[in-house]
Formats: C-alpha cells, structure tokens, sequence
C-alpha cells in the first residue's frame, strides 16, 4: 500500500498540530467508538519482540480521577521546591494538568513480564519494554489529535500514587496517565515555548552526519 500525498499531508498536519493539552477540555463525553479507534491506534504500536506490554485502564469515575489529583497535588509541590526563585513562581503559574477537567483518562502500563525473561529485542536493554509502551502512548495522542480530541501526560505523579488509585498490581509499572477529551482549541505551540520556559531548539543542531 502506498501513501498518496494527500494522506502524507494529513499525517504531517497532525504531528505538528499534536499538542499537549493541560486546560481547554470541555466537559462533552468522549465517544464509546472513537475512544476504541483511538485504543486501538495505540495498540499497533511497534513494541520489542512484539510483546504488546501494554494495558490501559479506562478511568471516567469523577471519584477515582480525584484520587489522581491528589497524586499530582503532592508531586507538585515537591517539584515547585526544585526550582530556584523566578524559576519556581513560573513553574508555580503553569497549568500541568487537567485531570479533573477533561472527561476520560487513561493510564498506559508496562507488563514488564509479558512475554517471559527473555524477549527479542530486550536482551541487551531491558528498559526497551517501557520504550515500546511510550510508543503506545505517542500513537494514542497522534490518534487522538486526528479525531480533533486532545491529550494531557501527566508525569507530576508518583507511580505508587497512580497504582494505589487505579489497583494496578506491583510488577506492572504506570507508564503514563493521560487526560483525553474534547477541547475548545488547540495551542498553536507548545504552551512552554509560549511562555518562554524554553524554545524549540534547531534541528540542525541536533543533526550530527557521520559521528557525534
Ligand atoms: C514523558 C512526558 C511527560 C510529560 C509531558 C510530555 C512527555 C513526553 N508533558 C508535555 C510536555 O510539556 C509537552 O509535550 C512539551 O512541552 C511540548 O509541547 P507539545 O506537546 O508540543 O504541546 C507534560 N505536560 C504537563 O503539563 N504536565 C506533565 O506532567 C507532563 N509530563
């Protein structure tokens, strides 16, 4: 099958307008159909030795999300001590998360354990299974932007937090708790760029030909 220009189009605008969403979700329930088509987008993602080590646990109970709130409400502030003065007041003033907002979330695991000890793929770096769950997520926020949904990653949160609120058995690692659902609009950028925390760097600076 080849990819026509039209649909190379399509996947490029979706790349560069994919955005992290953390405030704009409207309260609009996600669609049963789509939310699956978006699932399964994240499930034909590649993944070492083609162990699927992924699950992802479905949460739209007001009650449990709040519980992910208060996750995030600790490891916030234990970041905010991290940075030194402006610094801090900035990050202070950012919105990182929209947990409570937006309708649905969805918190990507790793079964580390999948497919037994030894897996194609994963004998020289172990941690290739929780690259392929990253994978995971990065086709679900591609999927979800293409469906015009956004999709917040939350990382402000201590695994043992997500896995108390969600009964996720130890040997399963949280990989992402994400915040999906209808929004008002898109960033044109990164909400960190806008603000000036950082630029997107240049391309051609990270491109090295030949050797490092
Ligand atoms: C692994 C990981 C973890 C996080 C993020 C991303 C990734 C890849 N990002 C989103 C991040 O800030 C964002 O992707 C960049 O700022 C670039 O912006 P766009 O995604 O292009 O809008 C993110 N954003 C946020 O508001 N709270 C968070 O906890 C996190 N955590």
């Amino acid at each position: 099958m080849t990819i026509n220009a039209d649909e190379r189009d399509a996947l490029y605008k979706v790349i560069y307008s994919r955005r992290d969403v953390r405030g704009q979700y409207l309260p609009d329930p996600v669609p049963e159909e789509v939310l699956r088509r978006v699932l399964d987008a994240a499930h034909h993602a590649p993944s070492v030795g083609f162990m699927q080590p992924w699950d992802f646990v479905v949460v739209r109970d007001f009650e449990v999300r709040k519980q992910i709130k208060a996750g995030f409400e600790v490891a916030h502030a234990e970041a905010a001590a991290m940075f030194d003065g402006e610094r801090r007041e900035q990050y202070r003033g950012f919105k990182l998360e929209g947990i409570l907002e937006a309708p649905v979330g969805v918190c990507v695991t790793c079964d580390r354990t999948r497919s037994g000890e030894v897996v194609i793929g994963r004998t020289a770096n172990p941690e290739m299974d929780l690259y392929s769950s990253v994978c995971a997520v990065q086709n679900l926020w591609l999927a979800a932007r293409a469906e015009n949904l956004g999709v917040g990653w939350v990382s402000i949160i201590h695994h043992d937090s997500v896995r108390q609120a969600l009964g996720i058995p130890e040997h399963i690692v949280p990989v992402a708790w994400l915040c999906i659902g209808k929004v008002s609009f898109f960033h044109d950028m990164p909400e960190l760029e806008q603000a000036g925390w950082l630029p997107r760097l240049a391309l051609d600076d990270l491109v090295h030909q030949e050797q490092w």
